[in-house]
């Protein structure tokens, strides 16, 4: 795991631990003998750490945090470092991230190449740098860039750490020849001015005016988080209290991270986000087996909101995109918005004039499907119905090359049917985009029953190209988003009608970590989507709508939504839907009496007694439902894994990232009490067949011992239970 050479009067320690060169135990314990090694070889005179491969070091081995700790400990490796009597230098290309950063400041010198990152990224797994990092920087930077950067978790480039003392001296080439000719003239140079513990904070005077800023920033920015704000503190030790007593007091609050339900839950998001991509099909073709076709060209059809974000993503990742709309005005209109939102995104440094006006240039507008004939992937993003997306694919199987991938941005409707229409449903697939489109993370690919493992392979890679989380799952009735999300919905709706308030329900989930909570979301995206979409579905079905029910082919419902459309409270658009919104300040939502008053009268007139409904009662029944949903989900093979419906939940409805997704949850509270509570609120509520627990979820309440999560679905066929 560390490669120990000796080349002239240099050891040479190669930290070898693909794929990013990871402290584990055995690096940890192969670095120290080798310190111990070069400082008893009479040949060397000075030693370099460095990384084989891609990188020096990314920090600490992740998974080790959930294991008991075993072997030397990061602190006494530095330690042996610092104290060596020969001069230690760190050699960094590639990464010199979190454990990795403070070996390098353990280190006596540090060089690197001009193309290196380096950072404390611990807070974004809910940790601080806890092998005297906190300490150690602030005493190299100075504390206005220490707190930033270890509360903010940010990685920089060379130059900016070059600029802030962090590193030596930065080369171009080989970091490793630098290092060498580094070390001539430092040999034989006092070593105890470079040992970080021997010095001092310099702009120790005004650090509580540093940490009252720092905290009141991030408490603005990373509402609800620990780490950050034990980040700061620590940094601000550093400069009010000896280096040992600041370096005991780290560990303490390390310790009190690494076992927090926060960091446990962040560090389960690490490694789900990089499950997510890892896709299988039933017939055992999965990513690594499959290659993906290479898709130069593409087309969107329909101009709308999300057809418009769409051909963002698209052209701002640099693949050209035929945009069709036969509405000549939509299409005028679309184009012009696209050109907002890039400049938009100039404003905020994401690209450059030059990049925007490139981009630009891949956009073409078209009126017909007839321009689609050559392109390589064609995106349906037209509104969701059957019949015209049939038509729609119907059409494009004439008109495309026989290679073009047809995808379809629907949310709900089955890819089967919607392939059917083709005589090519091996390349027809479901990329559902969220709005917006352009800003939005995840894209939920769908596969149907004749979807081949290469479509699946092209659209999974064409997603990681154009920036996004990709999640695989099999088609169905809303898919995985759309389906869990509905019963969370459905109670926080039925809740209302109960006796919550709309703003009651949405400060209880806010409190509980979601950005927004679900009125807030409806007003943003529209009340009359909402309502457009069930008049659909009722036509579908051939229902005729009335306002005064409260069940719907044997399913409870509520009509408080559609109440609000009527009253042409269509949400932030209109200045009023479950809330009011001042002019001056039009995205405030503000409790409004006269949605009150109309709930109030609508629960008279259906005979509804309203009760209180405590904040417990909120969390349980928003998100045991969407838990049971999930289980049934997971159980029909819908989503292959549980970290993909988690993964689902955080880039498509901004769960919070520390609280891991649905399923991470539901393990966290414990399966038998999920599976219990579903169970008391299946006989309160007969009528939501949300309620009606899922069978995985039964099999799994009832196993003697919690079983972990990478288990679940080994029970899915088995009857043993
Ligand atoms: C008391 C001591 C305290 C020490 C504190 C720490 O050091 S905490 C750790 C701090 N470091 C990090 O948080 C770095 C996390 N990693 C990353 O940000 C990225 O992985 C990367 C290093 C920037 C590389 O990104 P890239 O996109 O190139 O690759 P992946 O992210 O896909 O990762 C490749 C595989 O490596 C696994 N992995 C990455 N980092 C770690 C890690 N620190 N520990 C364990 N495993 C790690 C990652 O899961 C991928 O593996 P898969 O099998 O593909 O999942």
């Amino acid at each position: 795991m560390v490669d120990y050479s000796v080349d002239r009067n240099l050891a040479i320690l190669g930290i070898n631990n693909p794929p990013v060169n990871a402290l584990s135990f055995h690096v940890r314990e192969g670095l120290f003998n080798g310190i111990k090694q070069a400082n008893a070889d009479r040949r060397v005179e000075a030693i370099v750490i460095t990384g084989k491969g891609k990188t020096y070091c990314s920090g600490a081995d992740i998974r080790e945090f959930s294991i008991p700790s075993a072997g030397k400990g990061l602190v006494t490796l530095g330690h042996r470092i610092e104290d060596s009597d020969k001069p230690v230098i760190s050699a960094i290309h590639g990464n010199a991230l979190g454990g990795g950063l403070e070996i390098a400041l353990f280190s006596h010198y540090r060089v690197a190449n001009k193309n290196a990152k380096i950072g404390f990224p611990e807070v974004l797994i809910g940790l601080l740098p806890g092998a005297e990092g906190t300490i150690r920087l602030p005493r190299v930077t100075g504390l206005a860039f220490a707190m930033d950067a270890i509360a903010s978790g940010r990685r920089f480039d060379a130059q900016e750490a070059h600029k802030h003392g962090i590193l030596d001296t930065i080369c171009d080439g080989d970091v490793l020849q630098e290092a060498k000719a580094f070390s001539k003239k430092i040999i034989g140079q006092p070593l105890d001015q470079r040992r970080l513990s021997k010095t001092h904070v310099k702009d120790a005077a005004d650090v509580d005016i540093k940490f009252e800023e720092a905290l009141a920033q991030i408490k603005r920015k990373y509402r609800g988080l620990i780490a950050p704000i034990l980040c700061l503190k620590s940094v601000r030790n550093s400069a009010k209290m000896s280096f040992d007593e600041a370096a005991a007091e780290e560990m303490r609050l390390f310790g009190e991270l690494l076992t927090s339900s926060q960091s446990i839950g962040l560090r389960y998001s690490f490694f789900a986000e990089r499950s997510a991509p890892k896709w299988k099909l039933p017939c055992g073709a999965c990513a690594d087996n499959t290659t993906p076709v290479d898709v130069k060209t593409t087309g969107v059809i329909g101009a709308g909101t999300m057809g418009s974000g769409i051909a963002v993503c698209l052209i701002r990742a640099g693949i050209p995109v035929i945009l069709v709309e036969k509405n000549q005005k939509m299409l005028d209109q679309a184009i012009k918005t696209i050109s907002r939102i890039l400049t938009g995104s100039v404003k905020l440094n994401r690209m450059t004039e030059k990049q925007r006006e490139h981009s630009l240039k891949l956009l073409k507008g078209a009126s017909t499907l007839d321009e689609l004939a050559g392109v390589d992937m064609v995106i349906e993003a037209v509104y969701e119905n059957l019949e015209l997306k049939r038509e729609i694919f119907h059409q494009l199987d004439k008109i495309c090359k026989s290679s073009t991938l047809l995808c379809s941005n629907t949310s709900t409707l089955d890819i089967d049917n919607i392939a059917s229409a083709t005589q090519r449903p091996d390349k027809v697939v479901g990329t559902h985009f969220f709005a917006p489109a352009y800003i939005m993370r995840l894209l939920e690919n769908v596969y149907g029953t004749k979807t081949s493992p290469t479509t699946v392979a092209t659209v999974m890679e064409l997603g990681k190209r154009i920036g996004k989380i990709c999640v695989l799952v099999k088609t169905c009735y809303a898919f995985v988003a759309n389906r869990t999300n509905q019963p969370f919905g459905a109670e926080a709706s039925f809740m209302v009608e109960e006796g919550a308030l709309p703003q009651d329900v949405d400060t209880v989930l806010e409190n509980f970590g979601m950005p927004m909570g679900p009125f807030k979301v409806s007003d943003l995206s529209g009340i009359d989507v909402g309502w457009r979409i069930r008049q659909e579905v009722a036509k579908a079905l051939g229902l005729k709508l009335t306002l005064e029910t409260r069940y719907r082919m044997g399913e409870r419902i509520t009509t408080l939504a559609d109440r609000l459309y009527e009253m042409g409270r269509y949400g932030i658009k209109t200045g009023k839907g479950w809330y009011r919104y001042e002019p001056t300040n039009p995205r405030k939502p503000i409790p409004d009496p006269d949605v009150a008053k109309m709930i109030q009268k609508h629960c008279m007139d259906m005979g509804i007694e309203r009760r209180n409904i405590p904040a417990q009662e909120v969390i349980e029944r928003c998100l045991f439902s969407a838990i049971n949903e999930s289980f049934r989900v997971l159980e029909q093979r819908i989503a292959e894994k549980p970290e993909d419906i988690d993964v689902i939940w955080q880039y498509g409805f901004s769960f919070p990232r520390y609280g891991g997704g649905p399923m991470f949850y539901a393990s966290q509270v414990g399966l038998k009490k999920v599976f219990e509570k579903i169970c008391i609120f299946h006989e309160q509520f007969p009528y939501s067949s949300h309620w009606v627990p899922s069978d995985l979820l039964r099999k799994l309440a009832s196993h003697s011992t919690e079983i972990p999560m990478d288990k679940w679905t080994q029970f899915i066929s088995s009857s043993k239970l």
